[in-house]
């Protein structure tokens, strides 16, 4: 099956349309439609001497080629400076490609950076993409990033970090848990995902003596869903969390808060890995990085994220639309687009304590990017 992916590059000013126009030159196996400006896309062809033909919708793509669902910007790009005056382009077509998802026009949503600070000084509020999405569908999703060797998620994600102990509740905690775990079954195949939580407080809270969060709030909750069957282990102290013994325990990490996991993530690996938001009724990949202002227009910005991010999105559109995962499937086994959990490193013949040494997602399965 061929998915048809809906693809917002994000901030016009940065390097989010050179990457999509990058893409367009070796293209997932999936039919892309981009929604953004023309005028911008052909400006980033340009500065990066890529050949690139624009497409109506209904047309076929083939490599340098792009079909394009306009959504005109108030004012035209000047790469590495980001408008305000055209936030409303972009969230719009966030909001355009989310809602054509909704209505089952597409099988699932690529986007690139968006600069937070210009959407709000464009008089939009806004907070994030995983935000935005979920509140058009109007379900609770889950943050996670995952590069082809630690897959992180977030129980919250983009608030004031003043404000994280008060929005991590019991029942608040219990539904991101669900979240992940319905997700990894559905999406990777894995019979009975291993979540590791990590607790809020530094040494999580040493019996209380640094915090009572973790007494009072996580402990309860994997005491709770354990009963009922989710595999959990934690909370950890989040500074040995991610030690490689214990990765190789758990398929995914369940941070508290923003900071806590991803500077890890994205210091374990930043090209490749690619934020997923879990819970949304399709599958939405973006990119791990942001606009990158500076190097927007000069050719100089790798394009491996984005890339990553859309043959994952393919290969999860395609494992939703075909039947059901393989019942019993070893927790750890699916491997897609060489994006593997944390545990399931083990099965990965270059790994040593499950590890991948420098370079080896060569010899996983499509894991060959790099
Ligand atoms: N997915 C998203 O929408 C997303 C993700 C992260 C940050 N952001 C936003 O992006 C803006 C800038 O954030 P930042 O500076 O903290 O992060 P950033 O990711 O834009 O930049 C961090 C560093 O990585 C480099 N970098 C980023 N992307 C690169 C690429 N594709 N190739 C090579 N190098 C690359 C940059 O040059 C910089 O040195 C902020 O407004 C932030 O909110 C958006
Ligand atoms: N938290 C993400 C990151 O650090 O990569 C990013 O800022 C935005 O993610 P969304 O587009 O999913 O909101």
């Amino acid at each position: 099956m061929r998915p048809r992916l809906a693809l917002v590059p994000g901030e016009p000013a940065g390097v989010g349309p050179e990457l999509c126009v990058r893409l367009a030159q070796q293209p997932p196996d999936a039919d892309l439609v981009a929604f953004a400006d023309p005028a911008t896309l052909t400006a980033a062809a340009e500065a990066l001497r890529l050949p690139l033909k624009l497409l109506s919708p209904g047309e076929h793509a083939g490599p340098g080629e792009l079909v394009v669902k306009p959504v005109p910007q108030a004012t035209p790009v000047r790469f590495g400076h980001a408008d305000p005056a055209n936030a409303a382009a972009v969230i719009g077509a966030l909001r355009e490609a989310g809602a054509a998802c909704l209505r089952g026009e597409f099988h699932g949503l690529v986007t690139g950076p968006v600069n937070k600070a210009s959407i709000n000084a464009g008089g939009i509020a806004y907070t994030g993409t995983t935000e935005l999405l979920a509140r058009q569908a109007g379900v609770e999703v889950v943050m996670m990033l995952a590069n082809p060797t630690l897959w992180v998620a977030l129980a919250t994600t983009h608030l004031p970090l003043r404000e994280v102990p008060d929005a991590i509740t019991r029942p608040q905690l219990t539904r991101v848990i669900r979240i992940i775990d319905a997700a990894l079954r559905r999406d990777f195949g894995l019979a009975l995902p291993r979540i590791a939580v990590l607790g809020l407080n530094p040494h999580a809270g040493e019996q209380g003596h640094l915090g009572r969060e973790e007494i009072e709030v996580i402990e309860p909750v994997i005491a709770a869903l354990r009963a009922d069957g989710l595999r959990l282990s934690g909370p950890f102290p989040a500074d040995t969390a991610f030690l490689r013994p214990r990765l190789a325990q758990c398929d995914v990490v369940l941070a508290m808060y923003h900071d806590q996991g991803l500077p890890v993530l994205k210091h374990a690996g930043f090209e490749d890995a690619v934020n997923l938001t879990l819970g949304l009724p399709y599958p939405r990949v973006a990119v791990d990085h942001g606009t990158a202002l500076e190097l927007a227009g000069r050719g100089d910005a790798d394009p491996s994220s984005l890339i990553a991010a859309a043959a994952l999105c393919t290969q999860l559109a395609q494992r939703r639309v075909a039947s059901s995962p393989p019942v019993g499937a070893p927790s750890g086994a699916m491997l897609l687009n060489g994006i593997a959990p944390a545990g399931a490193r083990s099965i990965a013949p270059e790994g040593a304590h499950g590890i991948a040494p420098e370079g080896a997602p060569t010899g996983w399965p499509e894991g060959g990017r790099r």
